[in-house]
């Protein structure tokens, strides 16, 4: 069987809605040291059709999993990917290089969603997930320790280093993997 070698990692970004997963993942496509595709999951799996149905009492797309694994299979065994998502936990672990969960101050995330319009009550859910730390510890629970970093996500101070940080993550791959790396 033929393998592919990939030579840019698999990088997720995730936390509460709200977080900035968007803004991020946006600001290290223009960053990065190396060719990366911005995935917004969310997006892709109302392009695709990759959902069960529609909860219309949540304002959300049940989404069937395993269409959607199928689905990114071939670019995330490729590499080169930012998986931008507010759960982590359905990606397999052979994937994926690093997981950067984003953490937001409560008040402050509960005014990014009232800006955004969100019901009163998914406002409720998400700012008691993030007090919670609900996907920090789906994160947690679901990769080796050493690929997941949280960081905070407050103010643009906050994304330009985070930011960089990963570039210089990314550099340190790239040295690690010269050759590309088979997966
Ligand atoms: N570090 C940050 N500093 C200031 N504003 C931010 C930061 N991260 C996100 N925002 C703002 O918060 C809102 C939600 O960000 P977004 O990237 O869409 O979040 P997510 O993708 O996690 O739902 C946007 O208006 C964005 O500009």
């Amino acid at each position: 069987m033929a393998s592919t070698t990939k030579v840019s990692p698999v990088i997720v970004i995730t936390g509460t809605p709200g977080t900035g997963k968007s803004t991020h993942a946006e600001l290290l496509v223009q960053e990065s040291p190396v060719r990366l595709r911005h995935i917004n999951v969310s997006e892709f799996v109302k392009e695709r059709g990759l959902y069960e149905n529609f909860d219309a009492e949540w304002d959300s797309y049940i989404v069937d999993e395993d269409k959607l694994i199928d689905e990114l299979e071939p670019s995330a065994t490729a590499g080169g990917i930012i998986l931008d998502w507010h759960a982590c936990e359905p990606w397999p672990e052979r994937w994926v290089d690093l997981v950067v969960v984003l953490r937001c101050d409560h008040t402050k995330l509960w005014e990014r969603l009232e800006e955004r319009k969100y019901p009163n009550k998914k406002i409720v859910e998400n700012n008691e997930a993030e007090i919670m730390e609900v996907i920090a510890q789906e994160a947690r629970d679901s990769y080796a320790p050493e690929i997941v970093v949280e960081l905070k996500s407050e103010c643009t101070e906050d994304l330009e280093s985070n930011v960089a940080r990963i570039v210089e993550w990314i550099r340190a791959w790239k040295k690690d993997h010269p050759e590309g790396e088979r997966p």
